[in-house]
């Protein structure tokens, strides 16, 4: 058995649609180590969350093996926990209903899930929330909400796609932190994707950049800077020059593309 948490194996995932095959992903191999919070970094349509969908369990590749835990991924699991750029909360549940909820599914003691929803929800900041309905919650606040869901489950597994996309900078910046704090403090293993540059050398031990179509990958590095990481800092920024770089190419790549299906048009 690998050492490694997650390994992805000669991944390839073709997609067939009229006209023409999608190479979503090609040759994709990685190792993850136990407790690794790693970015996949790209423009749209390098095939991110494709990856992260095969890593779940949702979609399996067309060809390759992915293994977590050191068991082979075939569907999704209990060790994985997955996060939604849309929050994917029950809207007819309160907070402390949609946290609950997948501890009633492993049917859990009463007494047990209440102590482990009102830990979570005192961690998250969420407790004088608890008997309200997502409708009446910010953004932010609902995406703590599935945050402290998928904690609930205890995966060792965060697997995370633009959780925080739709939210306003400071509401980002905030919630960034707070998954720091949780990371840092439940040692779990994160894969998180993300289109901005800046998030993933915020979050990230690991940044794996993407090329688009076929989705392989163009750059695998560590980020050795020290936590919380600024922004403004020197090294942040040539960091920054450099992945806007590899990501601009692939961007580039992305619109010439457009350009040529528009022309077939
Ligand atoms: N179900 C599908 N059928 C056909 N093509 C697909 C399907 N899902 C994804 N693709 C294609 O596969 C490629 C990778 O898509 P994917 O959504 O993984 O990219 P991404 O990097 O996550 O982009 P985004 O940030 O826009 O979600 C894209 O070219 C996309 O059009």
């Amino acid at each position: 058995m690998s050492a490694a948490h997650i390994v992805v194996t000669d991944v390839n995932k073709v997609f067939a649609t009229p006209g023409r095959d999608v190479v979503a992903l090609k040759d994709i191999n990685l190792q993850i180590p136990r407790g690794q919070f790693v970015c996949l970094l790209g423009p749209s349509g390098c095939g991110k969350s494709t990856l992260l969908n095969a890593v779940a369990g949702f979609a399996p590749p067309s060809s390759g093996t992915i293994t977590a835990d050191g068991q082979l991924v075939t569907a999704p699991g209990p060790e994985r926990g997955m996060v939604f750029q849309e929050y994917a909360l029950f809207p007819w549940m309160t907070v402390e209903d949609n946290v609950a909820f997948g501890l009633e599914i492993k049917g859990q003691p009463k007494a047990q899930i209440r102590a482990t929803v009102d830990q979570l929800l005192k961690m998250l900041s969420l407790a004088d929330f608890r008997h309200r309905y997502p409708k009446d919650l910010s953004g932010g606040m609902r995406q703590r909400v599935a945050i402290a869901r998928v904690l609930a489950l205890d995966s060792p597994i965060m697997l995370m796609d633009e959780p925080f996309g739709a939210l306003d900078a400071l509401t980002r910046r905030n919630l960034q932190d707070e998954l720091l704090r949780l990371w840092a403090e439940l040692k779990k293993t994160i894969i998180f994707v993300t289109h901005s540059i800046e998030e993933a050398i915020y979050l990230a031990d690991r940044i794996v950049v993407m090329t688009y179509r076929p989705g392989t990958i163009k750059r695998d590095l560590l980020v050795d800077l020290p936590r919380l990481r600024d922004p403004a800092a020197a090294e942040f920024n040539a960091l920054k020059r450099e992945l806007g770089q590899l990501v601009m190419e692939e961007q580039q790549r992305h619109h010439n593309d457009e350009l040529r299906m528009a022309a077939v048009d």
